[in-house]
Parts: C-alpha cells; sequence; structure tokens
C-alpha cells in the first residue's frame, strides 16, 4: 500500500542530538552524532552491522548513558533526568523488539494486558478489556485473543508485539528490526502496520532497519550512519543518489543490482 504524504511539524522535534558520542573501551562507537526526529515523522535509520544502531535507541530510552553531547526526549535532557522521570518519560516511548519480547506462558490477552496492570493501575477490569481488544483491533488480530505465542506466525508475534506496545499510547515508537526474519509478503503487511500506527496513533518513529523496502515504504526521511556519524540524509532517492562506495552495495544488494 502506498504511503500516505504526512506534514511533519519541522519546528518541533520530539528528539534532539547534537554531538552525541559514545564508546567502549576505545572503541569509538558513535562520534558526534546530529539527529531531530519531528512530530509526526517516520525516521529510518540504516547503517551496517556494528555501526551503533542499537547503541543509538539505547541512549534515547535511557537504557545506556551517553558520554557527551545532548539527546533532548520530549523535552527531557536524558543526561541529567531523574530516575523517577526516566521512568515516566520511558511510558511515552515504545519499543518494539526485534524478538517481540512476548511472554510464553501468557495468553496474548495477559501479554497486552500486562504493560497496562503494571503502568495504569487505576483501571477497571471492563476499561482494560476495553483497551486490549481495541489494540488488537488495531493490528488486525482480534481472534488471536486467547491464543498463545507459540500458537501464531512470526508475523502475528511481531504484530502482538507492536500491539503490547501501543497498549500505553506511546508518543515516539522505536522499531528494532521490524521486518526482520519475515517473508516478504509479512513484510509489506508489517511495513503498512507501521504506516497505519502512525497516522492512527499519531506517532513519531524511528524505524531501524536493513531492509531497504521497508525503509522506503515507511520512512518519510533516511538516516545512514557511516563512521559514526549520520553522514546522509533525506529522502530514499537522495540519500542513495550517490557512488560512494559505503552506500551502493546497501542498494545493490537489495535491489539485486
Ligand atoms: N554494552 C556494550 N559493551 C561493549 N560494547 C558494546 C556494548 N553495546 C554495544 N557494543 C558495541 O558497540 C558496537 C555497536 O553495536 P550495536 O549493537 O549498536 O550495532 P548495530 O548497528 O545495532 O548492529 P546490528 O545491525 O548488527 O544490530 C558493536 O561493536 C558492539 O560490540
Amino acid at each position: 500500500m502506498k504511503k500516505a504524504a504526512i506534514q511533519a511539524d519541522h519546528s518541533n522535534p520530539v528528539i534532539s542530538i547534537r554531538g552525541l558520542k559514545k564508546a567502549f573501551q576505545d572503541y569509538s562507537v558513535l562520534r558526534g552524532i546530529d539527529l531531530d526526529l519531528y512530530q509526526g515523522e517516520n525516521l529510518v535509520v540504516l547503517g551496517r552491522s556494528g555501526t551503533g544502531k542499537s547503541v543509538l535507541i539505547k541512549i534515547i530510552s535511557g537504557l545506556l548513558k551517553p558520554d557527551a553531547g545532548q539527546v533532548e526526549v520530549l523535552g527531557y535532557n536524558i543526561a541529567t533526568i531523574s530516575e523517577d522521570e526516566l521512568q515516566a518519560l520511558r511510558i511515552r516511548i515504545g519499543f518494539s523488539f526485534q524478538n517481540s519480547a512476548l511472554y510464553d506462558s501468557m495468553t496474548v490477552r495477559k501479554n497486552l494486558e500486562f504493560p497496562l496492570v503494571r503502568n495504569r493501575r487505576n483501571l477497571t477490569r471492563g476499561e482494560i478489556n476495553t483497551n486490549v481488544e481495541a489494540v488488537l483491533d488495531a493490528v488486525g488480530l482480534s481472534q488471536t485473543i486467547n491464543q498463545m505465542p507459540s500458537e501464531l506466525s512470526g508475523g502475528q508475534r511481531k504484530r502482538i508485539g507492536i500491539a503490547r506496545t501501543l497498549i500505553l499510547n506511546p508518543e515516539i515508537m522505536l522499531y528494532d528490526e521490524p521486518t526482520a526474519g519475515l517473508d516478504p509478503i509479512t513484510c509489506i503487511e508489517i511495513n503498512d502496520l507501521i504506516n497505519e500506527v502512525q497516522q492512527r496513533y499519531n506517532t513519531s518513529s524511528i524505524i531501524i532497519t536493513h531492509d531497504l523496502t521497508c525503509a522506503k515504504q515507511t520512512g518519510d526521511r533516511i538516516a545512514m550512519l557511516l563512521d559514526g556519524q549520520f553522514q546522509r540524509t533525506g529522502t530514499f532517492e537522495e540519500v542513495f543518489a550517490t557512488e560512494d562506495e559505503r552506500v551502493k552495495p546497501f542498494y545493490d544488494y537489495n535491489f539485486i543490482k
């Protein structure tokens, strides 16, 4: 399905990163990153394995501390935020993990209830049920409510993982390799879901992927991490309009040139 054009508000970054550096021992992974995520946009982050994409989203969600630079998320400076503020902020950020991170011993219903029961303690049983049913409907899997994760396909598990994140109405979504390990048709369905989530929940998202079809279908902007910095940022066409040997193989491999 073709992506609907969005009007991202460029005066209003929900994430603003300047001069971010992060090293492990003597290996410098992020070497002065500048990046904005604007309200309402899908931003795809591309880069080779080991370039620091996961490190970046762990810093954004407060799981890792930066060595230097400024990281502002929904108005909070990640370096100086208190533990209580960080807990509250994390609820506003949905993290869709590569492995979907479902609890295998719980039904789909229980998996979806879990974040609500933990984070919205004042909800009634009726409100919990309504929320679970609404979010399952949003990902098109109402019929799976009483199934166990082991009974679902990879694509269905991915959808339930996204639903479990959406149930807390996050303002920012972080997708880590959303199409990894899925067949091409299921990949297209997940790409469509990411775009539907953007429209329906008005989220601003960072999508980490190696899958250029996913990048093209979901990304309003693409940022490519090269040698520790975002050296190419723009539309899909702009990023790949280059003979740079660090960039071209991505395109050629994905589109079989
Ligand atoms: N907690 C850590 N301690 C030490 N080194 C780390 C730690 N986390 C990440 N690294 C290193 O930082 C580098 C970047 O890792 P990262 O997981 O961000 O890569 P990536 O771009 O997400 O790769 P992939 O596409 O393979 O997932 C790697 O060399 C990794 O070994």
